[in-house]
């Protein structure tokens, strides 16, 4: 599925595919190389001129090719440059070799080169062809430039940041600035990758655009472009039930506040109608704290079935605050033909037979969105949790190919997942919004989506980044009703 070239993210497998493809169709890979190394040349310029010396370490393959190519570019440009290579450049191989001849000066090795003031690091010691942690004699210098807090420009990724997953192999440079090329890899958004790249520049090298959309797969950074088309579901204007009915599923007496969180979210969300739906013991408790917000009680799952006949009620929020293990159980079942969220003690509910749950769901276009962090993600999918090979979003597509629902894997980099492999990384959430009753406000915001009738994956990213943008507008210290309170309309 080809998505929007900015959005995109590629991986380094896809990256050697289109090299391939770029190699085949004639385009002269040296080219290719020398506006690579050219652009780490151009960045360096401007954002170090008062640089005292360049001093570029470069590897054993292309990635080192591309630094050689900067260190002749910086060297015409008048600057003091340094180069130190990683293993014997009598080795390198095909375009390395010849930007090493480029380059034309005898070069120090790695071991040798003491870090001092001054000094800005150009990082072309590995790139995408990471595959092994990286050896104690590059870590070694890693610490000695990480002491010496010298700027590190990295080229393509910081070396020891493996493209695909995010992780470190080993030890890795932390950058200031990242040059990367046509387009963004995992590891530059997954963390800790994202932290580890500084600020991040993609320069386009001038790959044609329908080699790049051939290898495209489904993987994007989360924003509107993949929902956009859905937000007139959101329509304000509408009336309250065709805006959608969601309900929420209350905790016990002394456990209501999450689901009102919840629900609070749903309608500041856009949902037109929100009933939290309560058994009898915490009636007097939600009763107390609502306003716009209907109650309802359900007190069993026969009181669940009566009520669903009414059709009108487009989605429901099962898990926030809600105890009842047993009984998450059962209402996730009778749920089980209508659009759910399941969050929380909702997921845990499936933990001795998650596949009773994922069955149950099966059927038809997916209507289940499962909103894990970290434990409840392992708690439902151990298998796949303990493969250390796989990526978070290698991790969550498999989840929800499994469960037959979109899965929302939280966390700072939280990966939004579809059934049918598309995916999404998102970035836009402030480091704040890791408090009390944030989850069950993503769940609300959510819910609405489902409620007016998005299809699951869309409703799901863009509840992700709209919880983002509420906590970024909220700001440092917000608390989950602040949250719901800046929850701003659904861009179009
Ligand atoms: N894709 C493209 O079209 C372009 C790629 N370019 C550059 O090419 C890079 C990829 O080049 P390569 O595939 O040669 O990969 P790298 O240059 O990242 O590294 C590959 C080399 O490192 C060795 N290696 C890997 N892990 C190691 C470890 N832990 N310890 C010791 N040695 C290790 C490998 O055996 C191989 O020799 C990109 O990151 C980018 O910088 C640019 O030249 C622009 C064009
Ligand atoms: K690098």
């Amino acid at each position: 599925m080809p998505v929007d070239r900015d959005d995109s993210i590629i991986t380094p497998a896809e990256m050697s595919a289109i090299d391939r493809d770029a190699a085949l169709s004639g385009i002269d890979s040296f080219r290719l190389m020398t506006s690579a190394g050219t652009a780490v040349s151009a960045a360096a310029l401007r954002l170090y001129p008062q640089a005292l010396r360049f001093v570029v370490l470069c590897g054993p393959g292309n990635n080192g090719g591309d630094g050689y190519i900067a260190a002749a570019a910086l060297h015409a440009s008048g600057a003091q440059v340094a180069v130190h290579a990683l293993g014997d450049p009598a080795h390198l191989k095909g375009d390395a070799a010849r930007a090493c001849a480029g380059w034309g000066h005898a070069g120090e090795p790695l071991a040798k080169y003491r870090p001092r003031p001054g000094d800005i690091v150009i990082d072309a010691l590995f790139g995408a062809g990471l595959s092994r942690a990286v050896p104690d004699e590059v870590a070694a210098v890693m610490r000695a430039v990480g002491s010496e807090q010298l700027p590190v420009i990295a080229v393509d990724l910081p070396s020891g940041v493996d493209g695909r997953t995010g992780q470190v192999l080993g030890e890795s440079f932390h950058a200031s600035h990242t040059v990367t090329f046509m387009a963004r890899k995992p590891g530059h958004l997954l963390l800790p990758g994202r932290t580890l790249c500084g600020s991040l520049e993609v320069f386009d090298i001038g790959i044609p655009q329908r080699i790049l959309a051939a290898h495209t797969s489904g993987l994007s950074e989360n924003g509107p472009h993949l929902w956009a088309g859905q937000a007139h579901a959101l329509d304000p204007s509408a009336h309250k039930f065709k805006r959608g009915h969601l309900a929420v599923f209350s905790g016990g007496p002394l456990a209501t506040g999450a689901a009102r969180l919840s629900a609070a979210a749903g309608l500041k969300a856009g949902a037109g109608l929100v009933t939290l739906a309560s058994a009898s013991a915490a009636l007097d408790a939600n009763a107390a704290h609502l306003t716009a917000v209907m109650l309802k009680e359900i007190g069993d799952a026969g009181a669940l079935a009566r009520w669903l006949a009414d059709k009108r009620i487009g989605a429901f929020v099962l898990g926030p605050g809600f105890g009842d293990l047993e009984t998450a159980r059962q209402y996730a079942l009778l749920l089980n033909d209508r659009a759910l969220v399941l969050d929380a003690d909702g997921i845990t509910a499936f933990k001795d037979d998650p596949s009773l749950l994922f069955e149950a769901y099966a059927q038809g276009e997916t209507h289940l969105v499962m909103t894990p962090h970290d434990g409840e993600f392992a708690r439902l999918f151990p298998d796949i949790d303990a493969d250390p090979t796989l990526s978070k979003v290698d991790r969550a597509i498999a989840a929800a190919k499994r469960s037959h629902a979109v899965i929302v894997y939280k966390g700072a980099d939280t990966v939004i997942a579809s059934p049918d492999g598309r995916a999404a990384i998102n970035t836009n959430a402030p480091p704040w919004l890791a408090t009390a009753g944030s989850g069950d406000t993503l769940a609300g915001i959510i819910g609405a989506h489902l409620a007016q009738g998005m299809p699951a994956f869309e409703a799901a990213a863009a509840g992700v980044w709209r919880h983002g943008r509420a906590g970024a507008k909220a700001g440092e210290g917000l608390t989950a009703e602040d949250l719901a309170a800046a929850i701003e309309p659904l861009p179009a």
